[in-house]
């Protein structure tokens, strides 16, 4: 595998205060980038994603999977919207994503959170990832596919919003204290037509075994 010459020398630091946000940009070359982008396309078991809205389960247009180390080959289970999915094993695909993102934001991961967005038109409203199963102030590594598209952050107190394109292939890690005081969002959009994957991996602290 090629490493590709956009990986920045230095990581870009994304937010002013509050929370540690590092950009490292491409980490793939365009092509093995395409070789991912495809190999997760059709071989993800991606479902529409549920989420408790007012008692009610509602499912969204954006596809999900979530894979996860396994302990004595028994899925994880974990908790979020209201929702308890059940983790897949990692393929060996992403098992070498994994450790490729390991290696670059020095930290370690034991879940993967993938969400499939068809067009621009779907995207991801603010939010933290600070549910009560993820290690506290664990590291969120974000990994992208497919179309480049913004996120943005913003201050759940000042209000202030940083904003940054998330290129094909970049990588993009949330850490210390950015899931306290930080909402993120992926806005949608009618100027991408084009399909993205990104990956999030995590650290799932308290793995609820299902049996
Ligand atoms: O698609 C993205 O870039 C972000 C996804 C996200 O924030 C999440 O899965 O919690
Ligand atoms: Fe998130």
């Amino acid at each position: 595998m090629n490493l590709f010459s956009s990986l920045l020398d230095e990581p870009i630091s994304i937010l002013p205060n509050d929370g540690e946000v590092l950009y490292y940009g491409e980490i793939f070359s365009p092509e093995d980038s395409d070789f991912y982008f495809r190999q997760l396309l059709n071989t993800i078991p991606w479902q529409h994603d549920q989420a408790m809205v007012l008692g009610q389960i509602i499912e969204t247009k954006r596809k999900v999977a979530w894979c996860a180390d396994t302990i004595d080959n028994k899925p994880f289970s974990y908790s979020y919207s209201g929702v308890t999915r059940y983790s897949q094993p990692f393929s060996p695909e992403l098992l070498s994503l994994k450790k490729l993102v390991e290696q670059h934001s020095g930290e370690t991961y034991n879940s993967c959170l993938l969400n499939l967005y068809h067009s621009g038109e779907e995207g991801m409203a603010w939010h933290s990832d600070g549910e009560d199963d993820l290690k506290e102030r664990g590291a969120i590594a974000s990994l992208s596919f497919g179309a480049e598209r913004k996120f943005s952050f913003k201050h759940k107190f000042s209000k202030e919003v940083v904003a940054l394109q998330l290129k094909v292939a970049s990588l993009l890690v949330m850490k210390g204290n950015t899931q306290q005081y930080w909402l993120h969002s992926l806005p949608p959009t009618k100027t991408v037509t084009e399909p993205r994957i990104n990956l999030t991996f995590r650290t799932i602290d308290k793995p609820e075994l299902k049996i």
